[in-house]
């Protein structure tokens, strides 16, 4: 049945969520964002069907509201939609990173008419604002759900419904272990790729030629730092205890490499460096973790107009689609390296043997 949803903050999540929930055109969306251009920008592109510049009276006429701004406002907004007068029960949801703040707000709540169920669809970027939006962002995604202490199944179940327009794998956690596992798998890698850009820039003021060297390793383990600042400031804010306490176990593992390079422990570097690659080469496996399954190659490609799209059409002429491509060290004038990722093994070998008919050097990641 058709919605009226109000979207309050329409960023890059906010915006791919009012996206992917308005594409069937089943949903009315209201927008607002405190960004007048940013509405501007929704409106003209379709994205939502009427603009806002009152919070209360668009909530009044919503079936559901959906805070897709900063932690910090997300828990502003909740107090406000406190004061209004419903006469109608209706769905509140958020997107933040961070729930445990959120939803022992939402469990303080006295207005009855609100039903809250937190959310945090773990897919993004690096990118910020309502131009990097896409709806397509959430599909094949985890996207968590949270109620509060008094929401009821009805509620929960109608939320769910609703996002199923997402295309995303829903899932239930506590806000407390939410929080953990976030910290520990998407809140302190940041921290650390942060660190990791810190350091090759005090370097560089021993090696000036630091930069240059950069080439994709250190691109890959860092993209995630040329994030927005404020945004990832008012996460680790928000999961401040969490962050600590895996600063600490983080300097204990510090510590125990340190032990093991001062003491040429050869053998325990090995077997500790393989069983880092081989738990994180069975992530995608399962098709269950935070990263989904891909099969990647790896094809030499000179750096000439067109060797991508060429590629690309050999294995479009087979029907196989690439769900990833990356390129890998180009340099002008220079081979570089095009990582395709497809989403099954037999794409994956179907597309070697295309590809080596046709002249290519490859390599397959088992
Ligand atoms: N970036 C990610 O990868 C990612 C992934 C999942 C969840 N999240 C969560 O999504 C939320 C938004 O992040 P984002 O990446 O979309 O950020 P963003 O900066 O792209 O978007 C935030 C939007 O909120 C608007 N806004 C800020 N304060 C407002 C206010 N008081 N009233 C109305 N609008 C306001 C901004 O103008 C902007 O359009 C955060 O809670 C974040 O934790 C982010
Ligand atoms: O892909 C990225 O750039 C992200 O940082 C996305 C990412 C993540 O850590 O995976 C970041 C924060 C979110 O709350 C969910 C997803």
């Amino acid at each position: 049945m058709k919605k009226t949803i109000l979207m309050i903050g329409l960023g890059l999540i906010g915006g791919s969520l009012a996206k992917s929930l308005r594409e069937p055109e089943e949903n009315h969306i209201i927008g607002y964002d405190i960004d007048q251009k940013t509405l501007e920008f929704a409106l003209m592109n379709s994205m939502i069907d009427e603009s806002c510049a009152n919070v209360t009276e668009a909530a009044q006429k919503a079936d559901v509201i959906i805070l897709g701004t900063p932690i910090t406002e997300t828990i502003e907004f909740l107090h406000q939609l406190e004061q209004i007068a419903f006469d109608h029960d209706v769905i509140v949801s958020d997107v933040s990173s961070v729930k445990k703040p959120v939803i022992d707000t939402a469990n303080t709540l006295k207005n009855e008419h609100i039903q809250f169920v937190g959310g945090h669809p773990m897919a993004g970027s690096h990118k910020r604002g309502i131009k990097a939006a896409k709806g397509h962002l959430f599909e094949n995604a985890i996207y968590v759900l949270s109620p509060s202490s008094n929401c009821t199944n009805a509620a929960l179940n109608n939320l769910e419904k609703l996002l199923k327009g997402t295309k995303s794998r829903m899932i239930k956690l506590k806000a407390e272990e939410h929080d953990e596992m976030t910290g520990v798998i998407s809140h302190f890698p940041h921290l650390i790729a942060s660190a990791l850009v810190q350091q090759a820039k005090k370097w560089e003021g021993t090696h000036a030629f630091i930069p240059q060297l950069a080439a994709g390793g250190f691109r890959d383990v860092t993209r995630i730092a040329s994030s927005n600042p404020e945004l990832w400031q008012d996460i680790f804010y928000h999961n401040k205890q969490k962050m600590v306490q895996m600063i600490d176990d983080w300097i204990d593992e510090m510590a125990s490499l340190k032990q093991m390079l001062e003491h040429d422990s050869k053998s325990e570097l090995t077997a500790y460096l393989k069983e880092a690659k081989d738990y994180r080469d069975g992530l995608g496996v399962k098709d269950k973790g935070a990263i989904p399954a891909f099969y990647d190659l790896y094809v030499d490609i000179r750096d000439q107009t067109g060797a991508i799209a060429s590629v690309a059409n050999l294995l479009a002429e087979e029907g196989i689609s690439i769900t990833n491509i990356r390129i890998l060290e180009i340099r002008e004038g220079i081979t570089g390296v095009l990582r395709l990722s497809v989403s099954t093994k037999n794409e994956q070998f179907k597309s070697y043997q295309v590809l080596q008919r046709n002249g290519y050097e490859l390599m397959l990641e088992e």
